[in-house]
């Protein structure tokens, strides 16, 4: 399960972005917020004890009233019987966000893992208050995902120079992150994370869920690109490492489920990279069919699929040790 943090100075609009993505029909998102006086989930988003975690009709909220505290939410949260999509942490506006981002890589939490670091950006008052040194602030170094928001109350006039001025600002500190502009923090849930419904199957395949997203028209957000494969056979762990270490242009997210070659006998593994974080859990079953997508916001996506195409058709005949040996760096305790 990903945890995402949602960082970003005071009144950037942080709780907006997080209440767009508690209205994504179907989300199961846990949420932690760390104070709760400065909190406005919407009211029709949340019921139950405000201090306990309660499954609620969009999500589950609960208290976090210091970095222990975290440990103690997450645990409550990842409960299986729970099964949520995804954490979100909200930090307050003056918290940092470096430090929180370690806090949750750091996280002895079974079944969690750290999905990445949303930062929001006021785009009417970023020089007037994060950004008013020669070096571009510290804060963007952990972002993974940076939302440039409120920018429909730019002056049309000066709205593109502005906008250009804060991506080249993020960019210096933290030249991987994806950067989207948005109003009111809507933007693609997909960008965050993946909605499992009661009709896909227990060990369900992210095609499903892509679909759902592409063909949601409805949604009052830009969509976010996706290129998907199936692979019929092993892999190579070689080309996969390729993938997973360096993306297609403009991918914020590659998933999926890959069957390779171990020593002794075929091996499933669970893949996900968030910006620069790579994870890979170890399957108890090889997935009879495998899939890999990559989704961004500026997804390349005629070259991305030929990326995860040309894994598919290039299948392993053998275990591959060095690519295998560089899966193990990557390869977590399966929970
Ligand atoms: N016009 C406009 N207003 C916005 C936008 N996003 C948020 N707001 C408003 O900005 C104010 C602050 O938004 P919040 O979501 O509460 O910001 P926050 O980052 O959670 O604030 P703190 O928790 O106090 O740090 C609210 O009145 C929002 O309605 C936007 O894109 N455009």
């Amino acid at each position: 399960m990903p945890v995402v943090a949602l960082t970003g100075y005071l009144g950037a609009g942080k709780t907006t972005l997080l209440n767009h993505l508690l209205r994504r029909p179907g989300a199961r998102l846990g949420v932690v917020v760390n104070d709760f006086g400065a909190l406005n989930v919407d009211a029709a988003l949340v019921t139950g004890q405000i201090d306990e975690a309660v499954s609620i009709s969009g999500g589950c909220l609960c208290h976090l009233p210091d970095a222990g505290g975290l440990e103690d939410a997450l645990h409550r949260l990842s409960r299986p019987r729970l099964r949520m999509d995804a954490i979100l942490v909200e930090a307050s506006g003056a918290a940092d966000p470096v430090a929180l981002h370690r806090l949750i890589r750091g996280s002895r939490v079974r079944g969690i893992r750290p999905g990445g670091l949303v930062e929001v950006i006021d785009a009417v008052q970023h020089f007037g208050t994060v950004d008013h040194s020669a070096q571009p602030p510290a804060r963007y170094a952990a972002a993974t995902l940076v939302v440039i928001n409120k920018a429909d109350l730019l002056p049309p006039g000066e709205r593109d120079e502005v906008l250009a001025r804060i991506q080249e600002r993020v960019r210096r500190r933290q030249p991987h992150a994806q950067i989207v502009i948005s109003r009111h923090g809507r933007i693609d849930p997909a960008l965050v994370f993946d909605t499992a419904t009661d009709q896909d199957p227990a060990d369900e395949l992210p095609l499903a869920q892509l679909y759902r997203d592409q063909h949601h028209h409805t949604d009052d957000h830009e969509h976010a690109r996706a290129a998907s494969t199936a692979l019929t056979r092993p892999i190579s762990a070689g080309m996969l490492l390729d993938l997973l270490e360096s993306p297609p242009a403009g991918a914020y997210r590659i998933k999926g489920r890959v069957r390779v070659y171990g020593t002794r006998a075929e091996q499933g593994y669970l893949v996900n990279v968030v910006g620069p974080l790579i994870h890979v859990t170890p399957l108890p079953q090889p997935p009879p069919v495998g899939e890999l997508v990559a989704i961004g916001a500026h997804l390349d996506q005629p070259a991305a699929q030929q990326r995860l195409d040309a894994v598919a058709a290039t299948p392993a005949e053998r275990p591959d040790t060095d690519g295998l040996r560089r899966l193990r760096r990557y390869r977590t305790l399966s929970t």
